[in-house]
């Protein structure tokens, strides 16, 4: 029998701009020997739950504990993955192929098992084993993984946990894509998980699969999660006894109205499901009642089972205030708010007016007055905070180094003072050049070039390919960045690295750096393909843009607000 899963007051924030609250003071105790499913709505933050437990999101706030073991262990004044629970799950993520990077089958299989170290031959039972109960021909070993279909690498996701035979499975929208065949196997390999005293906590939309098998569901809304029942909220026909109990505990309590007269033609117990579900819904809201018991029951059809489920997420779901930063900030930093012609002539008027400070002083001025400006957009600031707290403190190296003397020692301050003063406007200027890089998208850029100096294309200045280069390289950054994240999310959640979150580890690079780069040439490739097929490279034909930009009123205001500070401190450099 393997341990209980507890969260305690678990908050997660979003990694990007407005570090919004993904989950808020989440409690959960999921039990070992039960398959407890994870409801909500799109959005409601069941991927990112079990993301949470999987150690591959950092917690704000909280605890998480398999048993006595903690999920994060204090080392020092640093948190850091305890290795030995990471080895006791195994977790799915939503989509199979976000999880490949091997080149082959057996490879990924492998990549699965190295963090148990098991010996040859086991491991290629291990492997056997799991592609047969997955339903996967052991010919599909030598095959690369990208080229399996939808429903062959969600297969190939659950053969990859089941070789590792962890504890706990975490699995989420596990009967994606999986054929009649694939679901049968799925709900087999959970009811056999469940046999031997182990857990599984699965987030689905698959009610008419899943939730038969359920022993408990837990319903996520807004980030916050409220155990809907302690026992599955829907039974079907196979557990009506345990049914049978929680629709007499809920008449018990007078939830709900004595035994009606048979319906007709029946003699059937139950109740209508929506009937049901608005008493589940009003107890769910009582101040301080949790339903407990068995919970809640309706109709033996599990059609009904997702009208009673739906009714209670809708519910609950509709009682979540909204906890996201402010429509309006939302609105400011929105990556089509501004004209991206806007942006740059905002940058190059700011640019020039710092590159214009001569004093420390003026410097200063300078950098309050960027400061100001960036205020609205300093959420999409956050995300660059190291590189700028690195770039500082090359800036008091350098100022050391270059003002230091040594006979006699002394620091002489006007050696100093260049250093700082150029490498403080290159500061400033990165600073306001940061939230550009959000505030447009590469497609709106490539168009602000053309429709700008299109006409140039008349006297043979090949503008078109400029601007795609442009586009290019500003696709590619956040690309090569992105692919990096996935794979550190690999090597922790199926490599079960226990470095900082986002890293690799130094022993993983090895293995990494090959994959990485076959991943990234495959990316641009599929760029490549959606950029032909809207006609970008074809000299006779124009490409389809689909929009065209307008300098707007909220780009004349940015404009003039940069144009205003920017003359102002021309003005203060002028006569100080
Ligand atoms: N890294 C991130 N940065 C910002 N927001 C994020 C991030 N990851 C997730 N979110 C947001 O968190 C919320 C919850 O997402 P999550 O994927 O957990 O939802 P879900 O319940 O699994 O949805 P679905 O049923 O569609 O799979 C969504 O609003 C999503 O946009």
């Amino acid at each position: 029998m393997s341990a209980d899963w507890m969260l305690n007051g678990v908050s997660v924030s979003a990694d990007g701009a407005d570090k919004r609250l993904l989950l808020n003071d989440v409690n959960l105790h999921f039990k070992a020997g039960q398959i407890t499913l994870l409801l909500g709505r799109n959005g409601a933050g069941k991927s990112t739950l079990l993301e949470t437990m999987a150690g591959i999101r950092t917690l704000q706030e909280g605890t998480i504990g398999l048993g006595d073991d903690s999920l994060w262990v204090s080392t020092g004044h640093r948190k850091k993955l305890n290795r030995d629970v990471m080895l006791r799950f195994g977790i799915s993520m939503q989509h199979a192929e976000s999880q490949w990077f091997a080149s082959t089958v057996r490879e990924e299989l492998l990549y699965s098992l190295k963090p148990y170290r098991l010996k040859g031959e086991e491991a290629n039972r291990r492997m056997e084993y799991a592609l047969a109960e997955a339903g996967l021909a052991t010919e599909l070993l030598e095959r690369d993984p990208w080229t399996l279909s939808g429903g062959q690498q969600r297969r190939l996701t659950l053969a990859c946990l089941l070789a590792c035979e962890p504890e706990w499975l975490l699995l989420d929208e596990p009967t994606a894509g999986l054929d009649a065949d694939g679901v049968r196997r799925l709900c087999a390999v959970l009811e056999a998980h469940r046999a031997a005293g182990r857990g599984a906590v699965v987030a689905t939309h698959d009610l008419d699969a899943l939730l038969p098998l359920a022993d408990a569901v837990a319903v996520v809304s807004g980030g916050t999660v409220r155990e809907a029942a302690a026992a599955a909220a829907v039974a079907h026909a196979a557990a009506a006894p345990q049914a049978l109990c929680a629709l007499a505990e809920l008449r018990a309590e007078a939830a709900l109205p004595p035994l009606a007269p048979a319906r007709s033609g029946g003699g059937a117990p139950w109740p209508e499901p929506r009937e049901v579900a608005a008493v589940l819904a009003a107890e769910l809201m009582r101040p301080g009642r949790v339903l407990g018991g068995a919970g809640a029951v309706v109709s033996g059809k599990v059609a009904d089972a997702k009208l009673l489920t739906g009714a209670i997420v809708d519910d609950i779901a509709n009682k979540q205030p909204y906890t996201g930063p402010s429509l309006a900030a939302t609105e400011l930093l929105r990556p089509d708010r501004f004209d991206p012609r806007a942006l740059i002539l905002v940058y190059l008027v700011l640019a020039a007016s710092i590159f214009a400070q001569r004093t420390l002083l003026e410097l200063s001025l300078a950098a309050i007055v960027t400061m100001m400006l960036l205020v609205p957009f300093r959420t999409l600031i956050w995300p660059w905070v190291r590189v700028i707290r690195a770039y500082a403190v090359l800036i008091a190296i350098l100022c050391f180094i270059g003002g230091v003397t040594f006979t006699p020692l002394s620091f002489d301050w006007t050696k100093a003072l260049p250093i700082v003063l150029r490498l403080g406007k290159l500061l400033l200027i990165m600073l306001l050049g940061m939230p550009m890089l959000k505030l447009m998208t590469p497609f709106r850029l490539q168009r602000s070039i053309e429709q700008s100096f299109g006409w140039l294309s008349r006297i043979n200045v090949p503008i078109h390919s400029f601007a795609l280069l442009v586009t290019l390289i500003f696709r590619f950054i956040p690309l090569l960045t992105g692919e990096w994240e996935r794979f550190a999310k690999l090597a922790h959640a199926r490599g079960k690295a226990v470095t900082a979150l986002r890293t690799v580890p130094f022993s993983m690079l090895q293995s990494v750096m090959i994959p990485y780069v076959r991943s990234i040439l495959r990316l641009a490739e599929q760029m490549a393909d959606a950029l032909e097929a809207r006609g970008f490279g074809y000299t006779k034909r124009k490409p389809t843009y689909g929009f065209r930009l307008r300098f707007g009123r909220s780009d004349a205001i940015l404009f003039i607000a940069a144009a205003f500070s920017s003359v102002l401190l021309f003005l203060i450099a002028s006569v100080l």
